[in-house]
């Protein structure tokens, strides 16, 4: 009987490869026929094939991407739907057949939900679940789950495609994040298919799969609101480079690359900052008070001159008195507009005041002086020195580069800012002019840009016309495209794309990556808990709506600008306007590991998300003691050498002040086995800090010195709970001379 199904189910998913292969090479041939048609013509309609062209090949990379585990799920559905199924066929993408029947249902359509949340308490109109387990093109596994009310779980906490999930789970890890597509669980379906309006926070212990949830809910998300999410772009942004790395597979996998992945050292176009602060630096730099200074260091740029002034333009003598310059300055600030459009006001202003008083001495001394010369004198003025001094003086273009150079590099203008604040805290931020921007600055530059506007108001004006050229084009080619019959084929971005000349072809998130004013129709934040009341303030001005999923675990926190509490952190942000959901099944870490980790971190005063693991590995968490810093190398080398053994990922997780040692006595053992810091990812044996482990995840992780991990780091024992939370099989800890083993192990 199984054999027989099996044997139906290849069948079935043989022929999905089949129509799979045939839309492909459909998509291959009207290709090339738009390439070979693509010669003459005017430029509109050149562009225009263009973009067809681009259309063709991003489906054909899509059909593409989608080799492996084409289809892993059949739903029987109670009864038929309107189409006269009795069963729908889950994928990574939707399929249908010559005649436009369904073959495979999206595993993002509406009526895949059930594959993800029904269970025999509450069916969803779904009789039973198959997951199919595939190798290349072929199935080599079913597994069913009827939704019998006589097997019902009481506690409605079964697992969903046990045997594929636990096949997932324990697999050798890569280095690279994979999709969970096939496995998604009910929690996590709920969370991945919630609405798009609003707040949602995503709590959950390490491992719960809260970085897999984030990405599949854009990509949900996308799928579902494609129109509008297609044009303003969705952000997904994750706490560094090393992260980003370790993620940026998922989306492609997923048939999603509209989205743009920033780190928090990369959310200001231009500035690529990846050096962190020292911690009470980044504190300072993170808290809100820094907006309120930087208002004020904006404000100090404008100055009324204490005496009038006076200039000198081709030999007349004029004077600026300062009632004049507090006034311009009034008038241009009532505008509300910011600082450097501003200026151009204030300067029209005082331009206009003193060619008035120009005109008026040439009077008085006889000359006629009619509209034509007025100009030539305004001009005459706009151009002397002394009149360009003095309006520089009085408000100066800044650039926010400049800005905050030189409220780092002078301490008396700094003083004068904050009087209120003591000398220690002053010296914080105190730093040579043109040293390099770090991950703390970025939000500052952002703060500043905003105060500031465009260093040459003229750009905004113009960017101000594009944005609504854009928005006209895009409406354009939407009805363009619902008249060509070709709905879902090809999107309006990518045929406004194609009006621009070939080297203004952008894609939304190619726009929206170089814009710094962009806002997103959605951000994703992972590892949220890290953020610093700073860098919320930018990714709020990047998202109007608010439309937000703000993953992470408060418990943690280990930067010294996080939040201890989802609520401290988000009511003065958006006040209630948020609604929270939990992850509560661990998928990475085995019970003994978890159940260690958290013993430490309880015992050491954390409050942790308490999570529920799926399976249990035969390795139990060991510590080992050493008597000298050699002993402490030659024990982990020893560990590393088992746990390498046994295949698959390892990582040795350390205190900073202990990796260049322990470097060398790895490399020495391992050689180009070993990689150092984010760069060496790639390799089967990685040497991190536990800052840069946060969020990755390897087969077999060996802590060193976890007293030295609790003591050099800003959050103490969460660094340690990190640190011990990475591992999906197996975890050792090296105790470093003098050492006791953490408290609760
Ligand atoms: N439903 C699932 N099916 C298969 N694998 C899953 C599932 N959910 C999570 N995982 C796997 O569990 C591991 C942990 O997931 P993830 O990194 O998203 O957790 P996290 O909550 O972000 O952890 P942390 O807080 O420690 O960063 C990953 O390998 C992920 O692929």
């Amino acid at each position: 009987m199984v054999n027989e199904e099996l044997a139906r189910e290849r069948e079935y998913v043989s022929g999905l490869y089949q129509r799979l292969d045939g839309l492909r090479a459909d998509a291959e041939r009207e290709l090339a026929a738009v390439r070979r048609e693509s010669v003459g013509g005017n430029h509109q309609s050149r562009s225009e094939r263009d973009a067809f062209a681009r259309a063709y090949e991003d489906r054909i990379g899509q059909l593409r991407e989608v080799g492996e585990r084409l289809a892993f799920g059949r739903l029987e559905l109670a009864e038929a739907d309107d189409n006269g199924s009795t069963h729908h066929y889950i994928g990574r993408i939707g399929l249908r057949d010559e005649n436009l029947e369904p073959l495979l249902l999206d595993w993002r359509a509406p009526q895949a939900r059930a594959f993800y949340q029904a269970t025999a308490a509450t069916p969803l109109g779904a009789r039973a679940r198959r997951h199919l387990t595939t190798r290349g093109r072929e199935v080599v596994r079913i597994e069913d789950e009827v939704f019998d009310a006589e097997l019902l779980d009481e506690e409605g906490t079964a697992l969903q495609g046990e045997g594929a999930l636990l096949a997932a789970l324990s697999a050798q890890r890569t280095g690279r994040m994979h999709d969970i597509v096939s496995t998604i669980q009910a929690e996590q379906d709920r969370v991945i298919r919630s609405e798009l309006q609003g707040v949602l926070v995503v709590q959950g212990g390490p491992g719960t799969g809260k970085t897999a949830v984030a990405l599949h809910r854009a990509a949900y998300l996308l799928y579902t609101h494609r129109e509008r999410l297609g044009s303003s772009g969705v952000l997904v942004v994750g706490p560094s480079r090393a992260f980003l790395q370790y993620i940026n597979a998922v989306l492609p996998s997923l048939g999603e690359t509209g989205v743009v992945l920033a780190s928090l050292g990369q959310l200001y176009p231009g500035v690529e900052a990846t050096v962190d602060d020292e911690p009470a630096v980044a504190a300072l730099k993170g808290s809100a008070e820094m907006a309120a200074l930087i208002r004020r260091a904006v404000r100090s740029r404008q100055r009324v001159p204490e005496e009038p002034q006076t200039l000198t333009i081709n030999g007349e003598t004029l004077v600026l008195q300062p009632s004049a310059v507090a006034d311009a300055i009034a008038k241009a600030r009532e505008s509300g507009k910011p600082y450097n459009e501003g200026r151009v006001s204030f300067v029209k202003n005082l331009l206009g005041q003193l060619t008035k008083q120009l005109a008026e001495q040439l009077r008085r001394r006889g000359s006629t002086v009619d509209d034509a010369d007025l100009a030539y004198l305004r001009e005459d003025i706009r151009t002397a020195y002394d009149v360009r001094v003095a309006l520089n003086t009085a408000w100066i273009p800044l650039t926010p580069e400049k800005l905050l150079d030189d409220l780092y590099a002078r301490p008396q203008w700094l003083a004068s800012l904050t009087s209120h604040w003591s000398k220690a805290k002053r010296e914080l931020l105190r730093r040579e002019r043109g040293s390099a921007l770090t991950v703390s600055d970025v939000p500052l530059l952002d703060e500043a840009a905003e105060l500031l506007g465009e260093y040459n108001p003229g750009d905004a004006a113009q960017k101000r016309a594009e944005k609504q050229q854009r928005k006209r084009d895009l409406e354009n080619a939407r009805t363009a495209i619902s008249n060509m019959d070709v709905d879902g084929q090809v999107s309006a971005e990518t045929v406004v794309a194609g009006f621009a000349e070939q080297d203004a072809v952008l894609t939304t998130a190619e726009r929206a990556a170089s814009d710094r004013s962009w806002t997103y129709g959605h951000i994703v934040v992972d590892e949220a808990q890290e953020l610093s009341p700073m860098q919320w303030r930018v990714l709020l001005r990047k998202a109007p709506l608010r439309s937000l999923t703000i993953v992470g675990d408060v418990a943690q926190a280990s930067s010294a600008a996080a939040s201890t509490s989802w609520e401290s952190t988000l009511s003065p942000l958006v006040g209630e306007n948020w609604r929270l959901e939990e992850l509560t099944v661990n998928y990475r870490t085995p019970s003994q590991i978890v159940a260690a980790a958290e013993r430490v971190a309880v015992a050491n005063g954390l409050t942790v998300t308490r999570s529920r693991s799926v399976r249990t590995t035969e390795w139990p968490v060991d510590a080992v003691e050493t008597a000298t810093d050699a002993a402490l190398g030659e024990a982990v080398r020893a560990r590393v050498a088992e746990m390498v053994e046994q295949g698959g990922t390892t990582a040795v997780i350390a205190p900073a002040s202990r990796l260049g040692a322990l470097s060398s006595m790895l490399s020495e053992r391992f050689g180009d086995d070993v990689g150092v810091g984010v760069r060496g990812l790639s390799r089967p044996i990685a040497l991190l800090s536990p800052a840069e482990a946060k969020g990755l995840e390897f087969d077999s992780v060996v802590v060193a010195s976890p007293e030295g991990v609790v003591a050099e780091s800003t959050r103490g024992a969460s660094a340690l709970y990190v640190a011990m939370t990475r591992s999906t099989q197996r975890l050792s800890l090296v105790l470093a001379p003098g050492e006791q083993a953490p408290a609760g192990l």
